[in-house]
């Protein structure tokens, strides 16, 4: 594969270099990921920094209605959008949230944006790592807007979170004054809350419900990357596409005042070191579970079964051989 080639094509925009590139990220063996890491060598340096817009919700609160209306209404306004998606469980046919091609079928035409499936893996953690690279490929290629999108399942949504600079969770309207049950860590994650659904016989209790979060939002500990009334819980109608303009008027005031206050850079650092220390043990792991050390964890888990070592002891014993090869 000719990698200069391609490095050179994605940085001309070009979406199927594009996507060829994501596939490249997304296989697993073991000469695709040499040439991914030559990918991102001829890469380093070049493309934009995109805003990356990290979005949660449960499954037919309205995110392909959101993030297609949402999205249009951005490249209307010159942006190039980008659509990922992490959902590590999925059962759906092709193993992707987006696999249905007749989701977004209007944003997929438009010819800034871009939508790529979740690809249908089930460990996280590779997930993760993929969309990351997925990531950047897309600021390479120069997207203004990367959108993140996750059903929330398991640790999904701090996946998203530790991808994004600005993390929005959408809400359906809801009867009662139960808070729907959403969980306080992924309301602590939030930096807009979007009640979707703000429209018909819906709308009143779409507003209820926004008052209901706002006031929830506002019980949680004021958190340093925001400014005054920051979270903030806000109604939309993605389907009449209403308080959308308003809801990126929010997101760009929000991502302004980080940036001027120094909460953007920091944020990025702090996830790029995240992202290190979670790509580090997962190495390990893998190691691990590889041979030669496979045979060695396998032969002291039957020394500590049949009480020859203890169980720190055989621990011990197998890092000593694991740094003896590295070193
Ligand atoms: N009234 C109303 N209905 C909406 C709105 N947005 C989405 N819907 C409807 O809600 C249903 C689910 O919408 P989707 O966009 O498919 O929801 P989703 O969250 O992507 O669902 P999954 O694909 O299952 O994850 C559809 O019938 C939509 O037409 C809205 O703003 N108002």
């Amino acid at each position: 594969m000719d990698i200069d080639d391609l490095a050179k094509r994605i940085l001309a925009g070009e979406r199927r270099a594009l996507a060829r590139a994501i596939t490249l990220v997304e296989s697993g063996r073991a000469d695709h990921r040499q040439d991914t890491l030559r990918l991102f060598e001829a890469l380093k340096g070049h493309g934009k920094e995109a805003l990356r817009i990290g979005l949660s919700g449960t499954p037919g609160v309205g995110k392909s209605t959101f993030i297609e209306a949402f999205g249009m209404m951005l490249t209307r306004q010159g942006l190039k959008v980008a659509v990922l998606a992490v959902d590590p469980s999925s059962t759906r046919s092709g193993g992707s949230i987006l696999g249905d091609k007749t989701r977004m079928e209007r944003l997929s035409r438009d010819p800034n944006a871009f939508i790529r499936p979740s690809p249908s893996q089930s460990h996280l953690g590779g997930v993760a790592r993929r969309t990351r690279e997925a990531i950047d490929l897309c600021e390479a290629a120069g997207f203004d807007v990367v959108l993140i999108e996750t059903v929330g399942v398991g640790q999904s949504e701090t996946v998203v979170a530790e991808l994004s600079d600005l993390f929005l969770l959408l809400l359906a309207p809801a009867g009662g004054d139960e808070l729907q049950g959403v969980k306080r860590g992924i309301m602590e994650m939030a930096d807009i809350i979007l009640v979707n659904k703000a429209d018909g016989d819906l709308k009143t209790t779409a507003i209820r419900t926004c008052a209901d979060y706002a006031g929830a939002l506002r019980l949680l500990r004021k958190r340093p990357q925001d400014p005054d009334g920051f979270p903030k819980a806000m109604t939309v109608s993605a389907l009449e596409d209403t308080g959308l303009a308003t809801a990126w008027d929010t997101m760009q005031e929000l991502v302004d005042w980080r940036r001027d206050n120094g909460h953007f850079d920091a944020r990025r650092a702090a996830q790029a070191r995240y992202w290190f220390e979670a790509e580090l043990r997962q190495s390990l792991l893998s190691r691990l579970e590889r041979e030669p050390m496979k045979g060695l964890v396998t032969a002291a888990g039957r020394d500590v079964e049949n009480g020859t070592q203890t169980p720190s002891q055989a621990a011990e014993q197998v890092l000593a051989r694991l740094e003896g090869r590295l070193s």
